[in-house]
């Protein structure tokens, strides 16, 4: 018999210990196939020979029903005795080489892997397909530390593009980081994982049809926008003419709506934030807390998560009031506050760009810079901090926005004398601004206020939120700095928060200095 060809979307791997305790496991396993599982791995570490055998035939009478392959986990005189469709081995088993030989050429053989070296040897020592973890935490891993999608891409990249091996990711894949992680981990060399291997998220729910129903969804979706970021498909995406021509009914329409945005922010800018965006037509709820995340998430049109003033009660809202936005499809805006100053910012910044989507990535010079290094930006190429760097420390600021917001697949926002704003198909660079704003503190809190405002409202266009938001606060600034009241950044604070309130959606179109690049 041949080789079977194997859809490899979701690949349910089983844990007896981890299965509900309202059915058997040979019940999770053809629910889970009446919800869409495509590949079965019957993982028992603790059987004695005889009676994994015995459970493998029963489990592989079900999978035969319907035509779904069945992988024996770790011990291949098992898949050899039920003639199961393949086997799947860990670092530390049997080699994939001496596996191969027992199985021989028409089994499917895979070989969990955490390293892009492991990953080089798995493709050469002739297997059908890897694993890719551990993705995040589980109650089966713990490891050190975890690959997140980032890792996992690192690993797709060292693959080469063109090679049939197919990959899965494992470790703690539930239907709320599925999406992310399909798309954050696709790979510039154009590889998408191929699947995402469960192992709680079917077995250990309640319903393992409905959760698999829910899984496959999401991974089909992921994949669906992985493929277009891979094509760097336009479709869908107005031009910057047209977002440019949209402005002032964006600020109308913000006005209009009033839209209630969760700020997960600052000690220090607080006050000042809350301000700005009331100023501006919004409505902020300061909500520093955790327990009262998910509730907000429901009443909220957008989210802004700022590490000004970090301590762990922030970051355990941030990574709350991020994963229920992400369920929610509501727009999340992160400030990396200082991300290259300590280990623990640089550390958290990881951790929020691992845990969640963030839809826009607003930050200073430095703030981008040190999150290019931390997701793997080709630096050299996008030519950070050169000699002849202008003003906001880049050779080339536009090209780095563009490359970070093509590999996080969002909007990117970098202020600065000049701000660059890039979805990784369109940038602009805004020339509007005044000097004073650098001189109050809090001024690129308020910006990443006044984009999250935006993208409540404009929630098919996070570009378009990102440019108004940034260009309505500038223009206030312009107005503020021009006050015959204003003698210094004391008076140009106050003046800044009056002219925000009285900027006309006009306005928006006639003062705009902005540049397609
Ligand atoms: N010299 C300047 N000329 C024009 N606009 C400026 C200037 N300095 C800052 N801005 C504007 O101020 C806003 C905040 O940018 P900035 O880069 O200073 O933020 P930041 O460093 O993150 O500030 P903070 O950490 O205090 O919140 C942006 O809208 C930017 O355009
Ligand atoms: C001064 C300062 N310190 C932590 S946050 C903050 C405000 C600028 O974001």
């Amino acid at each position: 018999m041949s080789k079977p060809v194997v859809d490899y979307s979701l690949y349910l791997v089983t844990d007896s210990g981890l299965n509900h305790p309202s059915r058997t496991l040979l019940q999770s396993v053809e629910d889970s196939i009446l919800g869409g599982v495509t590949l079965v791995q019957l993982r028992e570490k603790d059987l004695p020979t005889d009676a994994f055998i015995d459970l493998a035939r029963k489990v592989h009478a079900i999978t035969k029903k319907y035509n779904v392959p069945l992988l024996i986990n770790d011990n291949i005189e098992v898949a050899l005795a039920i003639d199961a469709e393949g086997a799947h081995v860990g670092q530390d088993d049997i080699s994939c080489v001496k596996a191969r030989q027992l199985l021989g050429p028409n089994k499917i053989l895979g070989i969990s892997t955490g390293t892009p070296e492991e990953a080089k040897k798995a493709l050469a020592d002739g297997a059908d397909y890897i694993g890719i973890g551990t993705c995040f935490m589980t109650q089966t891993k713990s490891p050190k530390r975890t690959l997140g999608p980032i890792g996992v891409r690192t690993i797709l990249e060292a693959l080469p593009a063109d090679h049939p091996l197919k990959t899965v990711v494992i470790g703690g894949i539930k239907d709320d980081n599925t999406r992310r992680v399909i798309i954050h981990s696709a790979g510039a060399n154009g590889r998408i994982l191929d699947g995402i291997a469960v192992v709680t998220g079917i077995v250990g729910a309640k319903d393992a049809k409905v959760a698999s129903e829910k899984l496959h969804s999401e991974f089909k979706a992921g994949f669906d926008i992985a493929t277009k970021k891979i094509k760097g498909d336009m479709t869908g995406r107005a031009t910057v003419d047209s977002v440019l021509k949209s402005l002032p009914q964006l600020l109308t329409t913000l006005r209009e709506k009033s839209p209630l945005t969760h700020h997960v922010s600052n000690y220090v800018v607080m006050n000042d934030t809350a301000n700005a965006t009331l100023a501006l037509g919004g409505s902020p709820i300061m909500a520093p807390s955790a327990v009262e995340a998910e509730d907000l998430s429901n009443v909220v049109s957008s989210v802004v998560l700022n590490i000004g003033t970090l301590t762990e009660s922030f970051v355990d809202c941030m990574y709350e009031a991020g994963k229920h936005a992400n369920r929610q499809s509501k727009p999340v805006v992160f400030d990396p506050v200082g991300a290259g100053a300590t280990t623990l910012r640089r550390e958290t910044t990881r951790k929020i760009l691992n845990a969640m989507h963030v839809d826009i990535i607003k930050g200073n010079a430095g703030e981008i810079s040190t999150v290019a290094s931390l997701i793997g930006c080709d630096t050299e190429s996008i030519a950070m901090r050169g000699v002849d760097s202008l003003g906001n420390g880049f050779v080339n600021p536009a090209a780095v926005v563009q490359a970070v917001a093509t590999r996080e697949n969002c909007v990117v926002a970098m202020t600065g004398t000049i701000d660059y704003v890039s979805d990784g198909y369109r940038t602009v660079a805004i020339e509007n601004g005044h000097a004073y704003q650098g001189r109050i503190t809090g001024s690129g809190c308020m910006v990443a206020s006044s984009i999250a405002s935006f993208a409540a409202i404009s929630p098919n266009d996070h570009f378009a939120a990102a440019v108004a938001g940034i260009l309505a606060l500038n223009l206030a600034g312009e107005h503020a700095a021009a006050r015959s009241d204003v003698h210094g950044p004391g008076t140009f604070r106050a003046a800044f928060i009056d002219e925000i309130a009285n900027l006309t959606p006009e306005q928006m179109l006639s003062e705009a200095k902005i540049k397609a690049i």
